[in-house]
């Protein structure tokens, strides 16, 4: 297995009308969950992935394993809770590009998730664990699965990339704050927003952000910065990689996750740190392009085009 992931999927309800979602009586069907997202993209690329969940045992929980399997990622360690439902989520557009999303998730299946659920064997077999801040958020059993999965993924030599993904609305700030720390210390290689940086270590500066990950303890820290690029910070190198130009941004949901998928796969394919990098602006730069989290994960050929294309422009300019 190249890839594994531990989190919550959800069916994401999105309005077709805009406004505030009262009034909104129409939805189209999908699904979110950062974890998926990044397993999605990985396996788009023609890597091995799995999930490890829990869903209920309810429509929604099918469809969810359905489309999965034909993203080709492995749901053998998906349980199925026979008392407990799939999470829900809701996305309202207002105006002025403001978004605002609702969960539906408390007491979800996946939030009675516990450390017996997770199979020692399977972490084991997996080059790379890919973890999110929102799985920690949900219950404490959740939090303490995490904490069984890292341990047994430090434990065999899997690297555990963690990407701190705050969401305000599942728990407290200071709650919050020590679990983030904690579980970035333990991680091999952190991606931060600058946002999360500041909300860690009171400071927007970029540098200190990187260099406070490392002091925790990761080998690596990758501060996104959106259209602007990312800096990468190991114990001997730093270096800003710029993003790539997007005319218009049509939804930014799961740029984050993109970008995650797109630095593994440059990880699983020994790329050098710049070009991984560059990589994972790519996949973030091409999922704003279209609506939906997944939607517009890109196939390899698809991902060489845009590079090669924004690369001519660059020339041309
Ligand atoms: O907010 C969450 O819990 C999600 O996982 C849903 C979103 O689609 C995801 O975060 C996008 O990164």
């Amino acid at each position: 297995m190249d890839l594994i992931t531990l989190g919550e999927t959800m069916a994401l309800f999105t309005p077709s009308s805009e406004g505030y979602l009262r009034y909104a009586s129409q939805f189209s069907r999908s699904f979110a969950g950062a974890e998926t997202n990044v397993a999605i993209g990985v396996s788009r690329f023609g890597f091995k992935t799995g999930w490890i969940s829990k869903v209920g045992k309810d429509e929604f929980g099918q469809a969810l394993l359905r489309f999965l399997r034909g993203e080709q990622i492995d749901v053998s360690q998906v349980k199925k809770d026979e008392e407990y439902p799939t999470g829900l989520m809701f996305k309202e557009y207002l105006r002025d590009n403001k978004l605002r999303v609702f969960y539906y998730r408390k007491e979800s299946a996946a939030s009675r998730l516990v450390p017996k659920d997770i199979d020692e064997t399977y972490i084991k077999r997996a080059k790379y664990l890919f973890l999110s801040g929102i799985t920690p958020a949900l219950s404490d059993s959740c939090y303490e699965t995490v904490k069984r999965t890292v341990e047994v993924a430090r434990n065999e030599g899997t690297a555990i990339i963690f990407d701190p993904n705050l969401r305000r609305k599942l728990w407290t700030e200071d709650k919050a704050r020590r679990i983030l720390t904690e579980l970035s210390g333990l991680a091999d290689i952190v991606l931060p927003g600058v946002a999360e940086g500041e909300f860690l270590f009171g400071t927007s500066d970029v540098r200190e952000i990187g260099e406070s990950f490392l002091e925790l303890g990761a080998d690596m820290a990758v501060v996104k910065l959106g259209a602007k690029g990312a800096h990468y910070f190991t114990g001997s190198e730093h270096a800003l990689v710029p993003g790539f130009k997007v005319e218009r941004v049509i939804d930014p949901i799961g740029a984050g996750d993109a970008f995650a998928a797109g630095l593994i796969t440059g990880f699983i394919e020994n790329l050098t740190l710049k070009d991984a990098v560059n990589r994972a602006n790519g996949f973030g730069a091409m999922v704003t392009l279209v609506k939906g989290d997944v939607e517009g994960l890109p196939e390899r050929i698809e991902l060489e085009q845009f590079i090669s294309k924004a690369s001519l422009e660059d020339v041309q300019r």
